[in-house]
């Protein structure tokens, strides 16, 4: 008897010193998040006393501009296809529309490789480094049949659930939202007199969304031949996100400091074939469907934590709602907890992990003929913190079928990671303007899930960032790459009030060349 009190007694402090353990590690964590500055990560805006921002009448001028420039059809279809005649009046109608900067004396514009476009601003202060702000004039192909709208129309439309205008039309995010924020930005400046003491250049690719080769790596060529090193860029990337990250009450302004690596992995299937009334019991169709589902089914592991994205959740815990706050916090202990939430959703999944989307499926040419081969491609992006080989292995593995050719195509490395934090000068700017005009808005790094005309660019400088000054929703967001796309008129306004301060700020900003640390180091300064 006395015994069985006596491990009854031993189980009692065992649970109850598990319990205070348990205790002591949750208070820890509440300290830790409840002692959070939230002024951390904000930066006081530049008050550099130049004219700061642009009026009404040149801004109710710009909606119908943008309309416009959607109208023009400059779609890419593959590497080498894209649409010559559509490009090249797409610069006619830059020309059209923004004849001060196309005749200023101090902007030397040059046509790259026939189709790309290259603007120097040149400076007066021959002593501090330039920058390049980047964009792309084609659009990705449209499915004309699912718009609501027509996606070449341009329409300006009323919303009225939303209670918004909406300009429509492919490119109205990606990314004429882009080219067009800064022509008009950079428009206004030549008219209201500006004219910068820092030398900066524009650069609009003709062919990114299919690789940029034809495009932003000629630019980037021309740029080197002359010696051009950049004090940062600026190209597409995430935008200000909108109810996109759970317990972020805030929108959150993803600055992407890296970019995931790209994986084009070739799934192929040969067998037998012969009359369809008579088919084979082990058909190519079925073996490659299968392959394809267990894809989609056994996703690649979670990297969450051990690559470049983790320092994002440092950024947002001040500003973050509770219990969220004490979990971004606390990533030591509830890592594992918000990797399941994270999960769950396809933006934030593709944060985690190397992402796995099967775009091109291919076999068969006719309904009674069994077919012979079959394949389909499939489209890795891939998490810096996992190599290339373990995506391939990943993919061979969980196909498990020797009959299954698994082949990588076409892939390229993830990018580096800029530096960024408040003693940046790029970065600094970036979310220092951004906070001028929304103080809300948290400025954090964070990596670009897709990819852009950055990879051109990274022997310019090693401060690249990859941000759309645009507030999306993941109503938004689901537009990009298919069909419905538009954005907002307040967007297209406020994004060309970022530009024109962004340029503004740039100019007094400015690192003193000698301040140039040779090779910034990745990460935060
Ligand atoms: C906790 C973090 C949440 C993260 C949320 C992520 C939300 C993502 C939202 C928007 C992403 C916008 C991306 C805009 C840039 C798109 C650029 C683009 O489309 N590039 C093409 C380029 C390409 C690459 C390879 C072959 C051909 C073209 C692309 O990536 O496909
Ligand atoms: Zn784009
Ligand atoms: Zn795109």
């Amino acid at each position: 008897m006395a015994s069985v009190r006596r491990v009854c007694q031993v189980i009692c402090i065992v649970f109850t010193l598990i319990l205070l353990a348990i205790g002591g590690i949750l208070l820890a964590a509440t300290i830790r998040a409840l002692m959070l500055e939230d002024t951390d990560y904000q930066y006081s805006a530049y008050e550099g006393g130049l004219i700061d921002d642009i009026p009404a009448s040149y801004l109710e001028t710009l909606p119908q501009i943008f309309a416009d420039a959607l109208k023009i059809p400059t779609v890419s279809k593959e590497p080498g296809d894209y649409d010559r005649e559509q490009l090249l009046k797409f610069h006619q109608f830059l020309r059209d529309n923004f004849p001060n900067v196309f005749n200023s004396s101090f902007i030397k514009v040059e046509v790259i490789n026939t189709y790309s476009l290259l603007f120097t601003i040149m400076g007066s202060d021959e002593n501090v480094q330039p920058y390049l702000l980047a964009s792309h004039m084609d659009v990705v192909p449209v499915d004309e049949n699912k718009w609501s709208n027509p996606p070449f129309s341009g329409r300006i439309m009323h919303d009225p659930d939303i209670g918004e205008l909406y300009i429509w039309g492919r490119g109205a995010i990606d990314d004429k939202s882009g080219v067009m924020g800064i022509m008009m930005a950079l428009e206004y400046l030549v008219i209201s007199g500006f004219q910068p003491k820092r030398k900066f250049y524009v650069a609009f690719g003709h062919d990114e969304e299919v690789n940029g080769y034809d495009g932003a790596y000629h630019i980037s060529k021309t740029l080197l031949a002359r010696n051009v090193t950049l004090d940062f860029l600026l190209d597409e990337g995430m935008p200000i996100l909108e109810g996109v990250i759970k317990g972020m009450d805030v929108p959150v302004a993803v600055i992407g400091v890296t970019e995931k690596g790209w994986m084009r992995v070739k799934v192929e299937v040969e067998g037998e074939g012969g009359h369809s009334s008579i088919p084979p019991k082990d058909q190519v169709v079925t073996r490659l469907s299968k392959a394809i589902y267990n894809l989609g089914r056994y996703p690649q592991p979670s990297m969450f934590g051990t690559g470049p994205e983790s320092d994002l959740f440092n950024y947002l815990a001040p500003k973050a709602s509770w219990p969220y706050k004490l979990v971004f916090a606390n990533l030591w202990l509830f890592r594992p907890l918000l990797e399941m939430v994270m999960s769950a959703s396809r933006e934030t999944n593709a944060f985690l992990r190397t992402t796995t989307a099967a775009t091109i499926v291919r076999a068969g040419v006719k309904e009674n003929v069994v077919p012979t081969s079959g394949y389909a491609i499939v489209n890795h992006r891939v998490h810096p913190a996992q190599s290339l080989e373990d995506v391939l292995q990943h993919d061979i593995d969980i196909i498990g079928d020797a009959k299954v050719k698994v082949s990588v195509d076409q892939q390229r490395a993830a990018h580096p990671v800029s530096p960024y934090g408040p003693k940046v000068p790029g970065w600094r700017l970036i979310a220092s303007t951004l906070q001028h005009f929304f103080p809300k808005v948290v400025a954090a790094p964070g990596m670009l899930v897709a990819n852009t005309d950055t990879i051109h660019y990274l022997n310019l400088t090693s401060c690249v960032y990859r941000f759309m000054p645009i507030f999306l929703d993941n109503t938004l967001i689901y537009t990009i790459h298919t069909h419905n796309e538009r954005l907002p008129v307040s967007a297209v306004i406020n994004e060309v009030r970022y530009y024109h301060r962004l340029i503004l700020s740039a100019d007094v900003d400015v690192p003193p060349i000698e301040d140039i640390r040779p090779g910034h180091r990745s990460g935060e300064l």
